[in-house]
């Protein structure tokens, strides 16, 4: 079987929330985007939540006018971040389910039940050269929907995997890599994130048709204690290794 090229995309999102929690410019997460991908990171993953907890619209017109490396940026399906998106042409939109009270994005989107209201999210970023994915749990009924959808992207959430221990993990494990699988069959390109870390990362890089990890939290709390620079390197490592 052949073996897809694995890219790291670093989510700078919580370089944001260091610089809010005072209110100023700093730490910039241009500058974070900027290092990561010197670093090696093949693109960068932001999240302009409805709240504005971290990244700003601000944020965003800088990193889609400033960066040399691909933007993806993760937004919710409102005719605001529609909107936006369509100001600023990023590479990719990840279309993510979003609840205000949430700490993070505890879930995948439901694909299935919103058809309706997903399908003209995706014609329209899709119209303006915008490489639409879905974020979705790595579930066969939500690929299927991805397919329906017309979606050439989907990004599986790997934050159950991330939480869950020996067995069980296994066990989610295998639901991605059928999952990748079964989209790689349709021709949809896989990705996978949230919540990957040093330990938790390997099993998941070696899943053959996932072609690309985005990766943010653990590496803006690594970078505190060995600096962005090394971190981006040795989780590229370790994907490098996996594969
Ligand atoms: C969709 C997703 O997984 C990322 O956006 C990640 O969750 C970082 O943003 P939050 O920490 O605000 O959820
Ligand atoms: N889409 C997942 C992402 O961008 C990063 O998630 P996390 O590593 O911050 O949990």
């Amino acid at each position: 079987m052949s073996v897809t090229p694995l890219r790291l995309g670093v989510n700078i999102d919580h370089v944001a929330t260091v610089r809010n929690a005072r209110g100023g410019d700093y730490p910039d997460p241009v500058r974070a985007a900027e290092l990561a991908a010197a670093a090696g990171a093949d693109g960068i993953t932001a999240h302009l939540r409805e709240d504005r907890r971290h990244i700003t619209d601000e944020d965003i017109r800088r990193l889609a006018e400033g960066l040399d490396i691909p933007l993806n940026l993760e937004m919710a399906a409102t005719d605001e971040m529609l909107s936006i998106a369509l100001r600023h042409t990023p590479h990719a939109a990840c279309i993510v389910p979003e609840k205000r009270e949430e700490r993070t994005t505890e879930g995948g989107l439901d694909a299935a039940g919103g058809h309706n209201h997903l399908a003209p999210f995706v014609a329209e970023l899709r119209n303006a050269n915008i490489r639409v994915s879905l974020f979705i749990e790595p579930d066969p009924a939500q690929v299927e929907a991805a397919i329906h959808l017309g979606a050439p992207v989907v990004e599986f959430h790997t934050g159950r995997f991330a939480h869950l221990e020996g067995e069980a993990q296994a066990v989610e494990l295998r639901r991605i890599a059928d999952a990748a699988a079964l989209a790689a069959k349709n021709g949809i390109e896989p990705h996978a994130g949230h919540g990957l870390t040093f330990d938790n990362v390997s099993p998941i890089a070696a899943i053959p048709q996932l072609a690309e990890l985005n990766i943010g939290h653990f590496l803006i709390g690594e970078a505190i204690f060995t600096g962005l620079e090394a971190s981006v390197k040795k989780m590229r490592e370790l994907m490098d290794l996996a594969r």
